[in-house]
């Protein structure tokens, strides 16, 4: 038996059927495309009679990409057999796959016209079964069939079925099951009954398509293998009917990484399963979960301390294959609440901070702190971070920048103590705000206004005694997810000169009040010293009261 596998990719077809996934034409081709690029040996391209956009995909897929074998589904019907070949005729390497149902439930179900009792029903399927192949061999002598629902089919059955189909000429018998409800060691099972009844076992490819129902497509695809499956059909990240199809990038993955399980091929060119999965992931408009095998945006990323820490010093500690293989990235070291030291410093130090050994309990703290407040803690997050963190001697001693700010070497004026916001969708913001003074007194003041931040600024206004004007009000984004730090830049006037304030922070309400009070430290500062007083802000020149 050959020890090579054939992946039969029917993204395109029953990866479509999933409600919401429908394509365009234009969609499908490209992805017909990626799949090549993927080096998989046979796309099903659609369902023919269906659509004619259904039709248009099959033949362009057949005509345009080349590579694989383009595939056609259609049902016994002489029409659709006639529809599919016609939508392959002009390609050159195609396969018509016809199929019908072999379990009692849908046969009763389904064909009700068929017969009186089970047994007439039974040979009528049988005999549109051959019917069918034997059309489907005038288009092309590439001919697969399908006994649908297999997993639930009488076996005796199932084998009359695969019996007669092999003798009509369909060179690739497919052992569906359909509902996804086999065990795996029924499914070998099931697989060894049929390859013990084939005339000749050597003269047809079988094959394995496994839905998802119970969680056990890919597996039940591998206990298939193992029963002598040398097909298997699947999608890119498992889509399909109602739960999904066995997922592609699973199978290739488990027979390459467990290659001594298995024993057997796959000539996939790995490096692109994780592109085509954002491929069709765009293409259907379903996200792939972060934990999803292979492709997903966790499958390779590590928060845990304890996980950093190892994979740090050796990957394989917990990767049992390299992100790069698969198309993601290398090293995904993620910070968060979870992370412990050697994470952070490794990621400082391939920044570019060399953070001393006494400061390190210190600033690990103050990672926590914004851990605790954010879902991931981002380069930014760590930069500004290590900006704060240049105010005393550490600047010195890692060489860090300073941040720009100046003070004039003062204590600042004003220190937002507390302050709270009240928001609702039929009344004005309310504020209150408590400022602390440098000499330990202390002001408390309300406001309302149009928005949290203009009540915000009404009433710091009166909590200070420094006239000024607001400039301007910015804010934006310095780091990714919904609970980014937010940056905010307030300018102030008073007289001629201006008054620039920043702060950052996931709070952006908290970024707004520290940026206006950090302004108004500046102002009071400038009034309080020289006559002339320069600082740099943001890279600018500041004079103050020439
Ligand atoms: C397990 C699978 O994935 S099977 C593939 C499922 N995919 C699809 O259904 C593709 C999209 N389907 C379609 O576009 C439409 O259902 C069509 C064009 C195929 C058929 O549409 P309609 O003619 O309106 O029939 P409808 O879908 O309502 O019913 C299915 C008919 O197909 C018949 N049928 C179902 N499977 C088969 C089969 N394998 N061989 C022959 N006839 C079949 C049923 O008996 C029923 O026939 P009836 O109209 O004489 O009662
Ligand atoms: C058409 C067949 C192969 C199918 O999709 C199934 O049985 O699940
Ligand atoms: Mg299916």
């Amino acid at each position: 038996m050959s020890d090579s596998i054939t992946i039969f990719d029917t993204t395109l077809r029953d990866g479509e059927q999933a409600p919401g996934a429908s394509m365009t034409v234009p969609e499908k081709v490209h992805i017909a495309h990626k799949l090549a690029d993927l080096n998989v040996d046979v796309i099903e391209a659609g369902f023919p009679i269906s659509s004619p956009a259904q039709t248009e995909a099959v033949t362009r897929i057949a005509t345009e990409v080349d590579g694989p074998v383009t595939c056609a589904l259609a049902r016994t019907k002489e029409d659709d057999i006639d529809a599919a070949g016609e939508a392959l005729a002009d390609g050159t390497d195609t396969r018509l796959h016809t199929f019908i149902a072999t379990s009692d439930v849908h046969i009763e179900a389904k064909f009700d016209k068929l017969g009186n009792t089970m047994a007439e029903k039974r040979e009528a399927i049988i005999q549109r079964a051959v019917r069918a192949i034997e059309q489907a061999l005038t288009y092309t002598d590439n001919v697969e069939f399908s006994a649908e629902d297999a997993g639930r089919t009488d076996p005796e059955f199932l084998c009359e079925v695969v019996q007669a189909a092999a003798e009509a000429g369909a060179t690739t018998i497919n052992i569906p099951d359909t509902t996804g409800y086999c065990a795996p060691s029924e499914y070998t099972d099931l697989l060894e009954t049929v390859v013990d009844c084939l005339p000749d076992p050597d003269a047809v490819t079988l094959s394995t398509h496994c839905h998802d129902d119970l969680g056990l497509a890919t597996a039940n695809t591998l206990a298939g293998i193992r029963a002598g499956a040398r097909q298997v059909e699947c999608t890119i990240n498992g889509i399909g009917e109602r739960a999904g199809n066995a997922a592609l990038e699973e199978i290739v993955m488990a027979l390459t990484v467990r290659a001594d399980a298995f024993d057997v091929t796959a000539d996939v060119h790995t490096e692109h399963l994780t592109p085509t999965s954002q491929t069709v992931s765009a293409a259907t408009g379903f996200p792939v979960q972060p934990n999803k095998a292979i492709v997903g945006s966790n499958a390779f990323s590590h928060e845990a301390g304890i996980h950093q820490h190892g994979v740090l010093e050796e990957r394989t500690t917990y990767e049992i294959m390299s992100a790069t293989d698969v198309g993601q990235d290398a090293e995904q070291i993620r910070l968060g609440r979870h992370s412990g030291r050697h994470g952070l410093f490794n990621r400082l130090e391939a920044m570019g901070y060399a953070v001393p050994e006494g400061h390190r309990d210190a600033l690990y703290d103050r990672f926590l702190d914004l851990a605790d407040r954010k879902k991931e803690v981002f380069e930014e997050d760590l930069e500004q971070m290590m900006n704060d963190f240049g105010g005393d001697a550490v600047a010195a001693a890692t060489g860090l920048p300073d941040n720009g700010v100046a003070l004039n070497g003062g204590t600042p004026a004003y220190r937002l103590d507390q302050f709270s916001v009240h928001l609702s969708s039929d009344d004005e913001a309310k504020v209150s705000v408590r400022l602390q003074r440098d000499d330990g007194s202390a002001r408390e003041e309300q406001a309302t206004g149009e928005g949290p931040v203009d009540a915000l600024y009404r009433a710091l206004d009166h909590a200070v005694d420094a006239p000024h004007t607001l400039v301007d009000y910015s804010i934006r984004s310095i780091s990714e997810g919904a609970d980014a730090q937010g940056e905010v830049e307030v300018t102030i006037r008073y007289g001629e000169n201006q008054f620039a304030g920043t702060a950052r922070n996931t709070d952006v309400i908290r970024a707004s009040a520290e940026a206006y009070v950090d302004a108004l430290n500046r102002l009071v500062a400038a009034q309080e010293h020289a006559e002339s007083v320069e600082f740099v802000q943001n890279g600018i020149m500041h004079t103050y009261g020439e």
